[in-house]
């Protein structure tokens, strides 16, 4: 007998996103989903929507998911996993909701989701925990009983995102191979969130910072990586971008803008840009990046190249359904190796108090609270 279901218990895997609009008239809906009781004032409201309008309405980010779908299928069927794939986003169509209604009505119950967001932090792993139990308690709501959804752990710290990341990076510095090491710098960016935000990732019983410190780290590991492999001596640092919220509220920084200010000052020529804090060139990378990041690098003479996110990239692709069968294997209550690097291994289960909603408590699914 041929093992029927080797994702056993999982009836389907979930890729859960935060969606974007696919059209201008869903711009304005798509940011107040996204801002509700964000206290997000007016003006970065109507710049944001401008950002969008410029691309004519449509962010890139459902179309990618829909090319990771692919790839995620791909890669299942090369395993001989025909376990089915759904699609649900936190912000827009396909709606987590309405995607888990359907599953159940197809006689889906046990699901495992993967997330399109790979550090901690209550932005990036709690959230998205709240909406998939918020979507669950509607469909209880319904008489759609009996779901019981997993997540795989947080990958900032797996091995195969790591190493994705360092290979795009070494593959962009050898652009630059001509150019003296102090005219060089390696830019690593990541969303940047409140401080408070960030002071609280990481399980509650940590020393906070989580989000901040795997990035930290990553950079670090990825810096080391590509000199040892380039025989060089670059040096490089991790800023942000993206910010939100009022000017009274501290959010994490230096901005990239600012920082590249900075490196021209100190006579650097060359910037690689390396968007190590998310996972497809959706509109934080395509706006933020590639076009007021390099007006700013372009005005201050800098050469930047910016660095493609992981993506549908093979070796990160492979490493999210290694992350599935290993969540798999945990539910049966086997010991699954956890490999990890740079740093530790997320739980796939959160510790109470993890990455905290610091404005409601609120029910979270795939945690010990
Ligand atoms: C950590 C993090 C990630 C990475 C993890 C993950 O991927 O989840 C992320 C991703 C994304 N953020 C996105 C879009 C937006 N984020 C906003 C606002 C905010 N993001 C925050 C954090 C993060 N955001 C925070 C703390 C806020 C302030 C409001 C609040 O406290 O929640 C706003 C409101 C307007 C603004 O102020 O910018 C928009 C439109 C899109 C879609 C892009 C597209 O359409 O292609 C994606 C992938
Ligand atoms: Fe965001």
């Amino acid at each position: 007998m041929t093992d029927a279901n080797p994702l056993e218990p999982y009836d389907a895997v979930l890729l859960a996103s935060f969606g974007g609009p696919e059209k201008p008239d869903e711009i304005m809906p798509f940011l107040r989903r996204v801002t509700a009781g964000r206290g997000i004032p007016d003006e970065r409201l109507a710049e944001v929507a401008h950002h969008y309008e410029e691309l004519g309405g449509r962010s890139p980010i459902n179309d990618q998911n829909r090319a990771l779908i692919a790839a995620l299928r791909a890669e299942l069927d090369r395993r001989d996993i025909t376990t089915p794939i759904l699609w649900g986003n936190r912000n827009s169509e396909p709606f987590l909701t309405d995607t888990l209604r359907d599953a159940h009505g197809e006689g889906m119950r046990r699901i495992v989701t993967v997330t399109t967001s790979a550090y901690a932090s209550y932005s990036s792993c709690r959230q998205y925990r709240e909406d998939l139990a918020a979507a669950v308690n509607t469909l209880e709501d319904e008489g759609l009983t009996g779901f019981e959804i997993d997540k795989i752990r947080q990958f900032a710290t797996h091995p195969s995102f790591a190493r994705a990341n360092v290979r795009l990076v070494t593959d962009a510095l050898r652009e630059f191979a001509g150019v003296p090491d102090a005219q060089v710098q390696v830019v690593f960016v990541t969303h940047s969130i409140p401080l408070g935000m960030d002071d609280t990732s990481g399980p509650g019983d940590g020393d906070g910072n989580l989000y901040w410190q795997q990035h930290d780290e990553l950079g670090a590991a990825i810096l080391s990586e590509a000199n040892a492999t380039l025989s060089r001596d670059l040096e490089g640092a991790l800023v942000y971008c993206s910010r939100s919220g009022p000017p009274s509220q501290p959010w994490l920084e230096p901005d990239i803008n600012d920082h590249l200010e900075h490196l021209a000052e100190r006579g650097v020529t060359h910037v690689v840009v390396a968007p190590i804090g998310f996972v497809s060139d959706h509109m934080e990378v395509i706006y933020d990046l590639d076009t007021e990041a390099a007006e700013t690098a372009e005005r201050l003479g800098l050469v930047m190249r910016r660095v493609p996110t992981v993506g549908t990239d093979d070796e990160f692709v492979h490493g999210l359904v290694d992350l599935v069968e290993e969540r798999a294997a945990e539910a049966r209550d086997e010991s699954p190796e956890c490999p990890a690097w740079p740093g530790e291994a997320m739980p796939s289960i959160c510790a109470p108090g993890c990455c905290p909603n610091l404005r409601a408590a609120k029910p979270a699914l795939c945690g010990r609270d």
